[in-house]
């Protein structure tokens, strides 16, 4: 039976000031520092083999306060580009309620969350699917397949295209779906990779 496990990054300096974030490397704020430690706290029944974190800052420092709490900082932790969040094109660095003022609700709702429709000059949740899915069949699905149990610590978008993937969920059910600052979804799968249990921690 392996574990894989999903955490978002803690709360960063971006979500606080309502920025389109993206590939934008900014720092987790003290309440992120404390939704990892918190997010580690509530994980106090797993040890795990390996970790996984994107190579933006928020996502490797939430992964390193919640190994700490663990008592597992000694784990090894593999940084890769493919967990990066979604890129978010010329909105990076836009605050989003002037954004919504300057271009409608609907229009924004559609940069943020639809499927198909790319922020401008940003990716699609479907491209950013598509690295996230080959990131995980290359490397999290041989350790997975060994019977290891894996920590990966993403963003909001990446773990969305993520679990549409795992869960099978619809377009429209992956449109819909919020994941908070902190969240953690734990699944445990048979040796065949099938899902035996999720759930939200
Ligand atoms: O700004 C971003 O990169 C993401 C995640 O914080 O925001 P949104 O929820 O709008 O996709």
């Amino acid at each position: 039976m392996s574990q894989l496990v999903l955490v978002r990054h803690g709360q960063s300096e971006a979500n606080r000031a309502g920025v389109f974030t993206g590939w934008l490397d900014v720092p987790l704020t003290p309440r992120g520092e404390a939704e990892a430690r918190g997010a580690g706290r509530r994980l106090h029944d797993f040890h795990f083999d390996a970790a996984y974190c994107s190579t933006l800052v928020r996502s490797r420092r939430t992964l390193e306060l919640i190994l700490a709490e663990l008592n597992q900082a000694s784990l090894a932790i593999h940084a890769a580009d493919a967990l990066r969040e979604r890129m978010y094109g010329a909105l990076q660095g836009l605050n989003k309620a002037e954004t919504i003022a300057r271009y409608g609700l609907e229009q924004v709702t559609r940069w943020r969350r639809s499927y198909e429709d790319a922020p401008p000059e940003g990716e699609t949740l479907h491209h950013t699917l598509d690295r996230v899915v080959a990131y995980y069949n290359e490397v999290l699905v041989p350790a997975l397949r060994a019977g290891q149990r894996l920590l990966v610590v993403s963003h909001g978008n990446t773990l969305r295209a993520l679990r549409m993937q795992l869960e099978g969920l619809t377009v429209a059910q992956v449109e819909a779906l919020e994941i908070p600052t902190g969240g953690i979804r734990a699944y445990e799968l048979s040796p065949a990779l099938v899902i035996t249990s999720m759930a939200d921690l």
